[in-house]
């Protein structure tokens, strides 16, 4: 079932003079992990703020095409459109670059519990959702801290708990851990990762570690110019080494290293993680 149908969708911001998407379509599948990667500027930001209706209800500019949620618990269809921000954001929830510029309440669980007030929900169900947010984000026992005092990974974690607990079945990440050192990235990656397989959560993520996407996601899409240029499995897309990096994407080195062995005929396929890399060597027989 798809839960994302985007049907030739075109947008220019109000007062800009050349279009931040062009003519863009696709489909994200439910439980499916879709990555984003293109150069900067190329309207990935501008593509996820159209996922959860933002662009074109609250930013307005010049809007072509649809983009059409399905929530797959209940099978309801919404144009978005036609659909306020607030209703959207219960299936789609939508996690920023930067962390801090999400989160404005004094605790913890405060800030997890605020949108569960607004949605009018029973005391019961609101403790339900914070306790299990704060499991599954590992958030647990800093229910009392203050956000601001929270490492970068575990800020952005908490932005994530908050949108969990609103209860939505797609996730779409703005490069959620450009923000972050090595470590929180690892923190919030593994938890996306964790989401989407264990608890089947439909996840779009944009992201610049490209390493990471070719490891996890099940489809890639990469975007120049506000279009969509290339499409496929992180095998697919990974063949394309020239290509990406004609694009001025970065490639992990990994694949850098075995496009050279495949080259000198060390290999016989590119792989994409070390893991892979180092088991697929031969040691060389004594
Ligand atoms: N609010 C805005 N008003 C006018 N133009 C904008 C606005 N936001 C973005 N743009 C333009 O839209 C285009 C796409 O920008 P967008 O931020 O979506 O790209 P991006 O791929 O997310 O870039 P980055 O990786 O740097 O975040 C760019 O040309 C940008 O200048």
């Amino acid at each position: 079932m798809n839960v994302i149908t985007v049907e030739d969708l075109s947008f220019k911001y109000r007062r800009a003079e050349r279009y931040s998407l062009r003519d863009v379509s696709f489909t994200v599948k439910e439980g499916e992990l879709l990555g984003i990667i293109g150069p900067s500027g190329s309207g990935k930001s501008t593509l996820c703020l159209t996922l959860n209706g933002v662009i074109p209800n609250s930013i307005r500019g010049e809007f072509k095409g649809d983009v059409i949620i399905r929530d797959p618990r209940t099978g309801e269809e919404f144009n978005t459109k036609e659909t306020p921000v607030a209703r959207l954001s219960t299936v789609v929830g939508l996690v920023l670059q930067n962390p801090e510029s999400q989160l404005f309440n004094m605790t913890v669980e405060e800030e997890i519990a605020f949108g569960l007030e607004n949605l009018g929900l029973e005391r019961n169900e609101i403790l339900r959702r914070l306790r299990w947010a704060l499991e599954v984000t590992g958030l647990k026992g800093l229910e009392k801290e203050f956000p601001p005092n929270l490492s970068g990974g575990q800020q952005q974690r908490l932005a994530i708990a908050a949108i969990l607990a609103m209860g939505p079945s797609v996730l779409v990440l703005d490069e959620p851990t450009s923000q972050l050192d090595p470590v929180g990235r690892k923190e919030v990656l593994g938890l996306v990762s964790l989401l989407n397989r264990e608890h089947g959560m439909t996840v779009v993520l944009v992201e610049h570690h490209t390493d990471y996407i070719l490891r996890y996601a099940d489809r890639v899409m990469v975007m120049t110019d506000g279009s969509i240029v290339m499409e496929g499995k992180p095998e697919e897309i990974a063949e394309e080494a020239e290509e990406l990096r004609r694009l001025g994407i970065k490639l992990p080195a990994v694949l850098e290293v075995s496009h050279e062995l495949r080259k000198r005929e060390l290999l016989d396929r590119v792989v994409l993680t070390p893991e892979e890399l180092l088991s697929t060597l031969k040691c060389p027989s004594r």
